[in-house]
């Protein structure tokens, strides 16, 4: 399934998805050759912007990668740069467009070894880029370490070497880089951690390859930005019931966890949020903030008859345990939007398959990646891989919290984000998470699109608000940031 299921953020296509709209173009009649000569004119205008001025290695590898650094040669010595390439193996075994791009240089080509980079003031890296196999071993390991102890200014072509395109795993070593200029569209390794990290600023270059490659291609995964997801109108003739009802399940001791999350449902915009507190706790929650309604949450059930109440969020605090995970399954038995995190998810450990087989894509599971162990044990692949895995196995979506959440879709569409803030990882700063989410879905958000928005948000929010923020801080930056309502789409 596409996520115009949703409205198009910015796609981000696999390594084979990225082969693949290659060839496209290549079918529509574009020449690989002016792809490259594109992909290579983007990485030296990068270079001119970002790199200081003065002799500049260049370091191409055997493939595709090193044919766009020939061409950054080029064009950057007929700038006047000073440049000094060295290649990974013999020009004489290159093939295609690269093959084309060497015999267009017309300098000198020295085999890569670290001596390449002395008397350099900054690297372009066109060792690997999609055609990455394997780790990094030799001449190319040796270079890149000396890069590192050298501290030089990297610009990378595609991806920075080393860095696995679809996982975004450092396959042995991969520089860390000024910039990374990528093509077309982003890949997962740009947007997953470790890759991101190592990539510095993306620069996405256009080179040629029309969009409409795409409507072959369908992809089903691309960044979250405001693009993705609407957040619900604020409609004149509502009122609080109209903007729906929240219901929390708090806990006998953690008891701020539920009230984190009530202020975050109340802040997105939930016309009523209530606590279900356990009788022993009932005086803590009631003195807690005035607009938040609390009753008893024994017996449960009964305050699940209400319909009215169309949102519901069990985990925050809630203590590990059976009676905690017999109100989730009371929950679900409702079919009403849901969303599970925190003990709730931990609640199912060992027996996940008694909490699978009640949901659905209404339900929005929000582990992070130990709570993710506890419910689905340990899975091999990226934290995309996994994610995605997981909502399959489950039936519903995962929400995998993270410095590069993803969102994954039962039926296979998903999103990356990535800018939201270090200090985003503080205590407390999940309930709030949850309680965004549940607010959404009590206006009528579809599940995806809200657990989407929700992550978002938080994330905005936190930017916002700047390092020092605690948990408390994050639903207050709320309101400012639903009053821009302007974003641009493919922020
Ligand atoms: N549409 C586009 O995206 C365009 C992309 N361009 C550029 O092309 C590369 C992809 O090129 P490709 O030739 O497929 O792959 P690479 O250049 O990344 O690398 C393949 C060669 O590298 C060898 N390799 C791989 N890993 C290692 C390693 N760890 N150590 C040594 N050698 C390695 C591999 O050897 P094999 O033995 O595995 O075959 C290949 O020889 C893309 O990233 C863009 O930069 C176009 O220029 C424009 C269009
Ligand atoms: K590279």
């Amino acid at each position: 399934m596409r996520i115009t299921l949703l409205r198009m953020n910015q796609e981000i296509l696999s390594v084979e998805q990225m082969y693949r709209a290659d060839a496209l173009a290549l079918a529509a009649g574009i020449a690989g050759a002016r792809l490259m000569e594109a992909a290579g004119w983007a990485v030296a205008r990068a270079a001119r912007r970002l790199l200081p001025k003065g002799r500049i290695a260049i370091l191409c590898g055997p493939g595709n990668n090193g044919g766009d650094g020939f061409v950054a040669a080029r064009l950057l010595a007929r700038d006047g740069w000073s440049v000094r390439v060295a290649l990974l193996g013999a020009v004489e075994r290159l093939k295609g467009d690269a093959a084309i791009m060497a015999g267009r240089w017309t300098g000198r080509v020295e085999p890569l070894t670290p001596d390449a980079l002395h008397g350099c003031v900054g690297v372009i890296d066109a060792l690997f880029g999609a055609g990455l196999a394997r780790p990094l071993e030799g001449a190319a390991k040796a270079v890149v370490e000396e890069i590192g102890r050298l501290r030089l200014p990297v610009i990378a072509v595609d991806v920075p070497s080393g860095v696995h395109g679809d996982s975004g795993a450092v396959l042995g070593l991969a520089p860390d880089c000024l910039a990374t200029v990528t093509f077309f569209r982003p890949k997962p390794g740009h947007c997953l951690l470790p890759g991101r990290l190592k990539c510095g600023e993306l620069v996405v270059a256009d080179i040629g390859i029309p969009a409409a490659v795409l409507d072959e291609i369908a992809p089903d995964l691309c960044r979250n930005g405001p693009g993705v997801w609407a957040l619900p109108e604020i409609k004149a003739e509502g009122h609080k019931y109209s903007r729906g009802h929240v219901l929390i399940l708090g806990g006998a001791e953690m008891t701020g966890a539920a009230r984190l999350a009530a202020r975050a449902a109340r802040r997105v915009g939930a016309g009523l949020v209530s606590i279900a507190a356990p009788p022993e706790a009932l005086g803590v929650y009631r003195a807690g903030d005035p607009g938040v309604l609390v009753a008893s949450s024994e017996p449960f059930a009964d305050l699940l008859e209400d319909g009215r109440r169309n949102a519901l969020l069990l985990g925050p605090g809630g203590g590990v345990g059976e009676a905690l995970a017999g109100k989730v399954l009371a929950a679900l038995g409702t079919g009403r939007p849901c969303v599970l995190d925190a003990d709730a998810l931990s609640s199912f450990e060992g027996r996940s398959a008694d909490l699978f087989r009640h949901l659905s894509d209404r339900v929005v599971l929000t582990p992070h990646d130990g709570e993710f162990r506890r419910l689905f044990g340990e899975m091999p692949g990226s934290r995309l891989e996994r994610a995605r895995h997981a909502a399959r196995l489950s039936g519903a979506i995962v929400l995998l919290k993270g410095a590069d959440t993803v969102v994954a879709h039962p039926k296979g569409g998903a999103t990356i984000t990535t800018d939201a803030p270090p200090w985003l990882a503080t205590a407390g700063s999940g309930d709030v998470l949850a309680g965004l989410l549940a607010g959404l879905l009590a206006q009528g958000m579809e599940p995806f699109e809200a657990a989407c928005a929700a992550v978002w948000l938080h994330g905005r929010a936190a930017a916002e608000f700047g390092p020092g923020l605690i948990a408390e801080d994050l639903s207050e930056a709320i309101p400012a940031i639903l009053a821009e309502r302007r974003w641009d789409p493919h922020d």
